[in-house]
C-alpha cells in the first residue's frame, strides 16, 4: 500500500510554533521562512478574530511578539487602502495574502544629495505586482522601499506580515521629493483584543 502521508494542514498556530522553533538559533534562513509562510493555506477561521477593519486606513493586528525575536501581525486593507512608501528599518519583511489581493510597488532608495531639504526628485519605481491569496513576498532595505495597496474598491484585503527583528518605527517616503521622515507604527489591536486607551498614533498611511 503507498505510504499515506501525513497532509495535515498547517493551523496558524502551527505556524507560530514552528517559527518559535525556527527563531530559537540566531540565524534567520530567509528561504525557510519563505517556504513555511507558503506552505500555510490561509483559513479564514483561524485569523477572523485578528480581522479588524478601519473605514479610513489599514489596521495592524499584533498576532505574536515571537518571544522578542519577530512580531507577526495581521493586517486589514479596506478597499482602496494602501501603505506610504516605506523601509523595514534594517529588519526582514515578508508578506503573505490571506484574502483578497495587494499590490505591492517598490521604489529606489532616493540619493543620497535628497537628503538635504533642498533637492526634490520623484522617487523612482522598479516593480508593480500584485499578489494573490497564499502568495508571499519578502523585501529588506538592502532590496529596496515599496508601498502596498489594496486597488480593489470592492473587497478588502488581509495580509500577515514577519518582521524580524521587530521594530516600533520606520522611514516614510514622500513620492514625489524623495524626502523622508520618521513614523512610529503601532497596533490597532493586540492578541485580537482591542484596548480603548491604546492611542492610535499615525500609522504607516497614504
Ligand atoms: O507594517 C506596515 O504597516 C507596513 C505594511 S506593508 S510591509
Ligand atoms: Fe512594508
Amino acid at each position: 500500500s503507498c505510504l499515506k502521508l501525513d497532509q495535515t494542514r498547517l493551523t496558524l498556530k502551527d505556524l507560530i510554533m514552528v517559527l518559535h522553533k525556527i527563531f530559537e538559533n540566531d540565524r534567520v534562513n530567509i528561504e525557510e521562512i519563505h517556504s513555511l509562510m507558503s506552505s500555510y493555506k490561509s483559513n479564514p477561521a483561524e485569523w477572523l478574530k485578528y480581522a479588524k477593519f478601519d473605514r479610513y486606513r489599514y489596521t495592524r493586528n499584533l498576532v505574536d511578539e515571537g518571544n522578542g525575536k519577530f512580531n507577526l501581525m495581521i493586517l486589514c486593507w479596506g478597499e482602496g487602502h494602501g501603505s506610504s512608501i516605506h523601509d523595514h528599518a534594517n529588519a526582514h519583511c515578508f508578506m503573505k495574502i490571506l484574502a483578497g489581493t495587494l499590490c505591492e510597488i517598490r521604489f529606489e532608495w532616493p540619493k543620497d544629495d535628497q537628503k538635504t531639504e533642498g533637492e526634490i526628485s520623484p522617487m523612482k519605481e522598479i516593480s508593480r505586482k500584485v499578489l494573490h491569496t497564499d502568495e508571499v513576498c519578502y523585501i529588506n532595505d538592502s532590496i529596496g522601499l515599496h508601498r502596498v495597496e489594496n486597488l480593489s474598491y470592492s473587497n478588502c484585503s488581509v495580509s500577515l506580515h514577519l518582521y524580524c527583528p521587530p521594530f516600533n518605527a520606520c522611514k516614510i517616503f514622500d513620492e514625489r521629493t524623495g524626502h523622508s521622515s520618521k513614523s512610529k507604527v503601532t497596533f490597532w489591536s493586540i492578541h485580537g483584543e482591542r484596548d480603548k486607551n491604546v492611542s492610535i498614533s499615525r500609522m504607516i498611511t497614504k
